[in-house]
């Protein structure tokens, strides 16, 4: 494991959780209003996301709001050696807390990777140039989006946004294709 990123990975999650709800709240509230608005949002019928953590962009609106336009919400269940499943997600479908501490489906469809239209990438850190990504460190999306071909966005709120990396990057790393700002740069 990469050293230095491990102690970026370590500030932004400090960073993250210094952020206080009322500045956080405010900062989803943008980055959902952008996300709807989003061609990619709105041309898309199945969509990935995933149960958020405390420090994440909340996505329980944006799964919400994903259903109530019709739309279907897949999440991912993470599989031995770094991969994802990314099932189909229902009221009737089953969650495990996995051991990364966030809810994941162990029941459901799963979807085939063609099929998704657009998927919700998280993370800790993302850079103006290039769109790159500091991920929680399993390589689980860029494993995953290594050959995807459709469409990529994440929300960044201001504690996650950099002008370049401050970490290093490798050549697996995918940029993502969109990412959405929430306009507070600090
Ligand atoms: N809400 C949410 N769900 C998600 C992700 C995410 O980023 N957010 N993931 C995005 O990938 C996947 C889970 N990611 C994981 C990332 C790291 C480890 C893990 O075991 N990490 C090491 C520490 C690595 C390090 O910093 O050195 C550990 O905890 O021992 C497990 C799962 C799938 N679900
Ligand atoms: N496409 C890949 N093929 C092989 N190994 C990979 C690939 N992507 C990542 N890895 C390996 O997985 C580990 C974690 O990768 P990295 O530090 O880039 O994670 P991350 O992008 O921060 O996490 P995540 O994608 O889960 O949010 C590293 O050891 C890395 O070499």
């Amino acid at each position: 494991m990469q050293p230095e990123k491990k102690k970026q990975r370590q500030i932004q999650l400090q960073r993250l959780s210094s952020l206080s709800a009322t500045q956080k709240e405010k900062e989803e509230g943008r980055l959902y209003a952008q996300l709807f608005a989003s061609q990619e949002w709105q041309t898309a019928t199945k969509i990935a996301t995933t149960m958020s953590g405390p420090v994440e962009v909340n996505t329980e609106k944006i799964i919400h709001q994903a259903w109530a336009e019709g739309k279907t919400v897949l999440l991912p269940q993470t599989l031995p050696h770094w991969q994802m499943a990314f099932h189909a997600y229902t009221t009737e479908t089953h969650l495990e807390k996995s051991h990364f501490g966030v809810l994941e489906p162990t029941s459901g469809q799963v979807v085939a990777k063609p099929e998704i239209d657009l998927i919700l990438v998280p993370g800790l850190a993302f850079t103006d140039q290039q769109n790159y990504r500091l991920g929680f460190g399993g390589g689980y999306y860029d494993r995953y989006l290594s050959d995807y071909k459709g469409q990529t966005i994440s929300l960044v709120l201001s504690v996650q946004q950099f002008s370049q990396p401050t970490w290093p990057l490798e050549s697996h790393d995918i940029p993502i294709k969109k990412l959405i700002k929430s306009g507070v740069r600090l």
